[in-house]
């Protein structure tokens, strides 16, 4: 190994592990994006994966409540996270499917068939190898990365926020609705909440050593700021 290379490697800062966790509507991909992409880390949002792969369970027209026939097709699709923080994309069997997996359809299933352990496996295994991948270190944000997918992540946070809040935040998200909308988006939240954390196998749950930040009362640029301080703590520690 050349001087250089040897000073390189070690002044190098080591890559930094952040796991991001909480329920729907508490900021986790906005702050997540935000974070990577200020600090030069890579971005992977889990969740992408659960809805992609259930997209294609809808598609290929398995049923997604029979837990049995889930587990059978849970190796077929071939699913790739791009983890640039500012374009984050996903593919199905080389399919684009950043818009289908956004629709209605694909969020009511997806707690059936993120609830079946082949499938909370496969995608297991696929997010630690992107996360090992990662040169200078990654953000990944779901349900259960702090407790089982990364527990050794150098940070682990864990955002909650009212479920009117989050309610409020998803509504604004979805333009041209009736205000009606507003109770229905939260019970559906409240559903989706109960199911991911209600499940047997990885559950939505805070890791102990995570930092909690109720982002209620907090802007978005807030809870970024907080973010950052807390891996650059990390970093100098
Ligand atoms: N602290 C905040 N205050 C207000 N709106 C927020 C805040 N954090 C996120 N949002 C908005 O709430 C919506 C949901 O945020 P998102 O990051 O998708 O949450 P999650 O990934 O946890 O479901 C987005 O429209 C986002 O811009
Ligand atoms: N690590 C993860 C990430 C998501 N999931 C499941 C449970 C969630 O309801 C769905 C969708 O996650 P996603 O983060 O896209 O949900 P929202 O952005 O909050 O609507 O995937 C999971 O079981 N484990």
């Amino acid at each position: 190994m050349s001087d250089t290379v040897e000073t390189a490697a070690r002044t190098a800062p080591a890559a930094v592990i952040v796991g991001i966790d909480g329920p729907s509507g508490t900021g986790k991909s906005s702050t997540s994006k935000a974070v990577a992409a200020k600090l030069g880390l890579r971005y992977l949002d889990t969740g992408a994966q659960y809805r992609a792969i259930t997209w294609w369970m809808l598609s290929n027209g398995i049923d997604v409540n029979d837990a049995a026939a889930v587990a059978e097709a849970a190796g077929k699709p071939e699913i790739v996270s791009g983890t640039d923080p500012s374009a984050p994309t996903i593919t199905v069997d080389g399919a684009d499917a950043a818009g289908p997996i956004r629709t209605q359809e694909v969020t009511s299933a997806v707690s059936a068939v993120s609830a079946v352990p082949e499938i909370r496996t496969r995608l297991t295994e696929l997010q630690r190898a992107i996360a090992a991948e990662a040169p200078a270190g990654i953000v990944v944000e779901g349900r259960d990365i702090g407790t089982t997918v990364l527990p050794d992540a150098d940070l682990k946070i864990f955002l909650t926020a009212s479920a009117e809040a989050r309610a409020a935040r998803r509504s604004g998200e979805l333009k041209g609705k009736e205000a009606t909308d507003l109770a229905a988006t939260q019970a559906a939240l409240v559903k989706r909440d109960a199911a991911d954390s209600g499940r047997k196998t990885s559950p939505l749950a805070k890791a102990g050593d995570a930092v909690e930040v109720d982002t209620t009362e907090l802007t978005l640029d807030q809870v970024i700021e907080c973010v950052v301080t807390l891996i650059e703590e990390r970093r100098s520690a």
